[in-house]
């Protein structure tokens, strides 16, 4: 039985350049990344990437648009990952290093791809042209996709 676990993440954009932080620990260390994670039974999702962003970055948002819906099966696992992405340009504060998350800025033609989980070049896309998206990912291991469904969703 298959058992789907919710995710968040969110992408802050500074006019060309947009934030990412290197995950210092846990699930994808080593990689770049938006600023998300778990959500806790007692939050709503938008509650929840508020908070992880604010605990990973420091950075404070009163409003995250929503930009898109990433699902990820892995092969030989019972939990469907689904993760909630976000977006926004409005922020309060300066990033800063927390024990998840070293955050730097940018530019969008430098996104450093492959340091990143590999669905994130497929969708980037989308969320740079303000497409909503939704997505379906099998994944063998950690860095291999076996297949995938990616469509803009209206
Ligand atoms: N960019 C990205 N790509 C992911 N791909 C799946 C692991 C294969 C997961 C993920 N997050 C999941 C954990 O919470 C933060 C976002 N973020």
């Amino acid at each position: 039985m298959t058992k789907t676990k919710l995710y968040t993440l969110a992408l802050i954009r500074n006019n060309s350049d947009v934030l990412l932080g290197m995950k210092k620990r846990g699930f994808g260390v080593g990689r770049w990344n938006g600023f998300g994670g778990k959500v806790h039974s007692n939050e709503t999702v938008l509650e929840a990437a508020k908070r992880e962003l604010h605990e990973e970055s420091g950075l404070i948002v009163n409003e995250l648009q929503e930009a898109g819906l990433l699902k990820f099966e892995f092969i030989g696992e019972p939990e469907i990952m689904e993760v909630h992405v976000f977006t926004t340009n409005k922020f309060e504060g300066t990033p800063a290093e927390s024990e998840e998350m070293r955050p730097q800025w940018f530019p969008i033609s430098e996104i450093p791809f492959d340091d990143m989980w590999p669905d994130d070049i497929l969708w980037f896309p989308f969320l740079l042209k303000g497409q909503k998206f939704s997505g379906y990912f099998k994944f063998k291991g950690h860095s291999e996709i076996l297949d995938y469904t990616l469509e803009p969703e209206c």
